[in-house]
């Protein structure tokens, strides 16, 4: 009888931009699934507390900080390198560093667009040929990539953060294509919604009223959500995907949902 394998126990992990939000989520419960999960973001101060919290509790994963802006190329190599050698070789990689601002596009000065490119697609170019070099050397992977439905839809005042998003679609289904051979799966998450400190920030929508999670009809969604999408991506039960794109989004519905009133359907 055939049983679903969604498990990572034993497995090492790096999370980008873990210090908070989706990426917390996504390291968290990959640790909690058994995983050592190498975690980055620009401050020590806020992703060592991170890595504290999860070696602190009684879950199986262990869990290691590195201060790492991933839009530098040299940081990068020494997050995963030192990651790399703490846990004894790398099984899995999260993209997940990604962030923008609200503009319309005559207001978005030429450094500021490319900020938002260098931010998603470059730091998501830098963490997959890092991890990739080990991964080819170590006989495979998996890759999952955070986009967004921006890049799936358009929406306005997102000009520059769509197109950066619809890069890394593209990126992840090209790369698969290339990297297929060396046994690396590449997949993407694109996220609707998701109540994190960043979207309270960027958008000024805080916390309110969350429904439950096992309810999909509802406007905006928990870093579960995500989270769990990335485990599945990552476990021997999604062996048969690679370069897909998975929305996660719940149902956008006129009246109903966040993501259309805000123009995303
Ligand atoms: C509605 C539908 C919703 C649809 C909603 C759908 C869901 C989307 C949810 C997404 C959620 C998130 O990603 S939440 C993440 C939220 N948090 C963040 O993104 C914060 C992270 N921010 C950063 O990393 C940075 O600040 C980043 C924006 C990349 C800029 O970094 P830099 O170091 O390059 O910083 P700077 O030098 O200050 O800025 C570079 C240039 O960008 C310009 N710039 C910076 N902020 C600007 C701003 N608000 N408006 C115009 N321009 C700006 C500056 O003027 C500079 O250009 P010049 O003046 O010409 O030099
Ligand atoms: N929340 C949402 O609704 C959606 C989010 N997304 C995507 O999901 C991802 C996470 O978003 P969310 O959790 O909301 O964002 P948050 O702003 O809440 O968190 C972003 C995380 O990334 C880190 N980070 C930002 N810039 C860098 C950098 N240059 N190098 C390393 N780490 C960095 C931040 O840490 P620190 O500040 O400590 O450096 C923080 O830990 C992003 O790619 C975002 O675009 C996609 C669709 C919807």
């Amino acid at each position: 009888m055939h049983e679903a394998d969604f498990g990572v126990a034993g497995e090492t992990a790096i999370v980008t931009g873990a210090s908070q939000g989706i990426g917390r989520s996504i390291a968290e419960t990959l640790a909690a699934g058994g995983a050592n999960v190498g975690i980055c973001s620009r401050e020590m101060d806020r992703v060592g507390p991170v890595a504290d919290e999860i070696n602190d509790s009684d879950v199986d994963g262990e869990a290691l900080a590195v201060e790492c802006n991933v839009r530098e190329r040299e940081q990068v190599e020494a997050f995963v390198e030192e990651v790399v050698e703490e846990f004894g070789g790398l099984d899995i990689m999260v993209n997940n560093a990604g962030g923008e601002f609200v503009a319309p596009f005559e207001d978005i000065s030429p450094n500021g667009f490319d900020s938002i490119l260098d931010l998603n697609v470059m730091g998501t170019v830098h963490g997959m040929q890092v991890a990739g070099e080990h991964m080819r050397e170590d006989g495979g992977g998996k890759i999952v990539n955070v986009a967004s439905v921006n890049g799936q839809h358009p929406a306005p005042n997102e000009s520059h953060y769509s197109t950066a998003k619809a890069g890394i679609i593209q990126l992840t289904e090209t790369v698969a294509t290339e990297w297929n051979d060396d046994g690396i799966r590449i997949n993407c998450v694109a996220p609707g919604l998701i109540q994190t400190p960043g979207v309270a920030e960027t958008l000024g929508i805080d916390s309110e009223d969350m429904p439950p999670r096992d309810q999909v009809d509802r406007r905006i969604g928990y870093g579960e959500d995500i989270a769990d999408v990335v485990q599945f991506l990552v476990s021997p039960a999604a062996a048969f995907m690679t370069g897909e794109t998975v929305t996660v989004k719940g149902v956008p519905r006129p009246g109903n949902s966040m993501q259309h009133d805000l123009g995303l359907q």
